[in-house]
């Protein structure tokens, strides 16, 4: 398996610059993660070889392969809208690159049958396509890129297409299945619950920038931009002046260690609910295993999510007033 670096990369387009520094290591499995239009794909077909870079190097394993073509890069490529071959069987589809690499017969039936069983597929080689669900279509792409043993693994999308039951079935085996290979794996989504759930570390892209990588908790819980802190959830940001190191709010306090303005910044779930009076509820919603309230504190909106065994009262008899406290924080830049 193989390392992958961009070294100060750059592409232009009209209104669009891309520039990015990015490392990927051995076996990692890292996500880039961002809106609509951020650089992600643009990025992941610079990595493949598909689109070239105005400037910089791409590196695999430390060598250059800036100038190879993606066939040259040993490189095993998922697109969000599969891309088989539709008049050609799941067996043909699956073998195509092994074909195309003039191996033997024995060869590409011992390693189509192998990569059949590592998606779950086996028996259904002689279908079509269209004869198959979106989960299956995807699963023979994912097979058809990993038979050609490749080194880097690169998944654009490769779930949107399909419904939220399956989408979750799996994102848990393609991160089963590149666990169990160790393959260097880069994988492009704009859904942050996706992004958290398979990667090893996450790469925030925003308008061509990656604007924070990290391991998924670490970019959950201490996000350095309002940027992030809002794309991987709901999140709860105060702008406070600072004193003596503390920014206070009602009975909340805040050891900052600064002075002057700052943006505290917690998620809902640090937010501890007990009797008192510290916030008027305004609103609340009751969730699947836990309850959301909607918090004022002097004019400040607090969000807090609590599972239904921790709070002080009933469901059903929110009280007009709640105390609250801050489990854990931490500050945004300004
Ligand atoms: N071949 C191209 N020619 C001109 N502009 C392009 C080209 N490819 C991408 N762009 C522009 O580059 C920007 C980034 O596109 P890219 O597809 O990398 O973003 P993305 O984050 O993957 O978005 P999405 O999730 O919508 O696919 C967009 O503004 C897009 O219009």
């Amino acid at each position: 398996m193989v390392s992958v670096e961009l070294r100060n990369v750059s592409k232009r387009w009209d209104g669009f610059e891309l520039r990015v520094d990015l490392s990927v290591k051995d076996g990692e499995f890292l996500t880039l993660l961002g809106p609509s239009g951020c650089g992600k794909t643009t990025t992941l077909r610079i990595i493949a070889g598909l689109e070239k870079p105005d400037s910089g190097r791409v590196l695999f394993d430390g060598t250059d392969v800036t100038d190879l073509e993606p066939n040259e890069r040993n490189i095993g490529i998922v697109f969000q809208d599969y891309a088989l071959f539709p008049h050609m069987t799941v067996f043909k589809n699956i073998a195509f690159g092994l074909e195309m690499r003039k191996l033997p017969r024995g060869e590409i039936e011992r390693r189509v049958k192998w990569a059949l069983e590592l998606v779950g597929l086996s028996g259904l080689e002689n279908r079509y396509p269209e004869q198959l669900s979106g989960g299956q279509q995807q699963r023979v792409a994912l097979a058809r890129a990993l038979v050609i043993e490749p080194e880097v693994l690169l998944l654009d999308e490769p779930l949107s297409n399909l419904d939220a039951k399956i989408r979750e079935r799996l994102r848990s085996e393609i991160r089963r299945i590149q666990r169990e290979l160790g393959i260097t794996t880069v994988y492009v989504t704009h859904d942050q619950e996706e992004a958290m759930a398979v990667s090893d570390r996450i790469a925030v892209m925003n308008v061509g920038r990656i604007e924070q990588i990290g391991e998924p908790l670490e970019l959950y819980y201490k996000p350095r931009t309002e940027f992030v802190a809002r794309f991987l959830g709901t999140s709860n940001i105060l702008e406070l002046e600072a004193e003596n190191g503390v920014a206070r709010l009602g009975n909340l306090e805040f050891s900052v260690g600064v002075d002057g303005k700052v943006k505290v910044f917690f998620r809902p779930e640090s937010v501890l609910i007990t009797e008192g009076e510290d916030a008027t509820v305004t609103g609340y919603e009751l969730l699947p295993g836990r309850m959301r309230l909607y918090l004022d504190v002097e004019g400040h909106t607090i969000i807090a999510e609590r599972p239904l065994p921790d709070l002080p009262f009933e469901p059903n008899r929110v009280p007009p007033r709640v105390g609250i406290l801050v489990r854990s924080f931490s500050l945004l830049s300004l």
